[in-house]
């Protein structure tokens, strides 16, 4: 199958390496200059596991793309505020038959995908692997992870099942999810708290779980997160989503990883993912009147943090 990944940072270059492996044809799609060189001179370099190895994947700079290289699937891994530039670029490659699959953390990426592709060719979904760029064109890929995905409208429900086939192949452990707006709040759980207070306390998920403060956190977020949900028919299971995020903080799974908004902002002087996770939820909580306390505090923490350390 002909696969793009546009957006090929941490998470892309995973995914792009693992179903390279798996025998698919791989592109990656990114518009950071120096990695896409790097990786076009001397391949994808990665610490996989603890093994060292180099994959020989096609990438492309996201300006560069041209008009006849369709492909069957895309696979969106930007940054959040990154998505809408992102698409308009690969336009080109979008053919009738193109399904494309969005994997971003945070709510609501479906109103940007929608404007350039049609209902039927969306998928969505999230993800729990996890990953880091250490420098262009070097990954490093530890643990375990898995994903869920759907069709946004109803009728593509087989369709969506292959998707998640053809990512377990792979080893990706995807599966197919009849409820993916559940899913996808709960994994925005996972980064609304673990994301910002990371980034905060510096310090990675296995850290921040073993403070004495780090639970009664989490259920207050979760919470926050459930009340807007539910105005949204979605009934979030708080003591389950809860359960789940802290799985997080296992040092033998993903606790030793920092979460990417770490990453972003600690190690890359970057601007953060924050308006589209927690943000996302200040704002959702106006406009239904309900007080989101937590994620209204955690947000401006985030941005006051990203302009003392001017990321750009
Ligand atoms: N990392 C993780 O473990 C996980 C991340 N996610 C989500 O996946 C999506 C993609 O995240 P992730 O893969 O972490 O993103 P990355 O930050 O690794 O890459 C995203 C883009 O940022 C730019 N970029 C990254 N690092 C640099 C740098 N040092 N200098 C210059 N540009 C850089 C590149 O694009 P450009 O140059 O065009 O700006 C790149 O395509 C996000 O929505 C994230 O929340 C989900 C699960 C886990
Ligand atoms: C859950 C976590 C922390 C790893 O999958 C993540 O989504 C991130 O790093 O942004």
């Amino acid at each position: 199958m002909r696969i793009t990944i546009a957006g090929a940072g941490a998470m892309g270059s995973r995914f792009g390496l693992m179903l390279h492996r798996g025998g698919n044809e791989v592109t990656l799609v990114d518009g950071w200059l120096e990695h896409v060189t790097a990786i076009k001179e001397h391949g994808l370099q990665a610490n996989f596991n603890g093994e060292e190895i180099t994959a020989h994947l096609s990438v492309e700079l996201q300006s560069n793309i041209s008009s006849e290289e369709k492909t069957d699937l895309i696979i969106l891994f930007t940054k959040a505020m990154q998505l809408d530039k992102m698409l308009q670029d690969i336009k080109p490659l979008i053919a009738e038959h193109t399904k494309v699959l969005c994997l971003l953390n945070g709510i609501g990426h479906e109103d940007i995908i929608e404007k350039y592709v049609s209902k039927n060719n969306i998928f969505i979904g999230n993800t729990m692997w996890t990953a880091g760029l250490e420098g262009p064109g070097k990954a490093k890929l530890f643990g375990n992870g898995s994903v869920e995905l759907q069709n946004f409208i109803p009728g593509e429900e087989e369709t969506a099942k292959k998707l998640a086939d053809i990512l377990s192949a792979s080893g990706l452990n995807a599966n197919y999810s009849d409820n993916i707006h559940y899913s996808i709040y709960r994994k925005a759980c996972v980064n609304g708290t673990m994301n910002g207070l990371c980034t905060i306390l510096d310090t990675n998920m296995a850290g921040l779980g073993a403070t004495k403060p780090a639970h009664d956190m989490v259920v207050t977020i979760v919470k926050e997160f459930a009340a807007v949900a539910k105005h949204e028919d979605v009934n979030l299971d708080i003591d389950e989503v809860v359960e789940h995020v802290e799985t997080c903080f296992d040092p033998e799974t993903i606790g030793l990883h920092y979460p990417s908004m770490y990453q972003d902002l600690i190690n890359n002087n970057r601007l953060t993912e924050i308006d589209y996770i927690n943000g996302a939820v200040s704002r959702k909580g106006k406009k239904y009147q309900i007080a989101t306390p937590y994620c209204d505090f955690l947000t401006q923490l985030v941005h006051s943090k990203e302009e003392l350390l001017k990321a750009k």
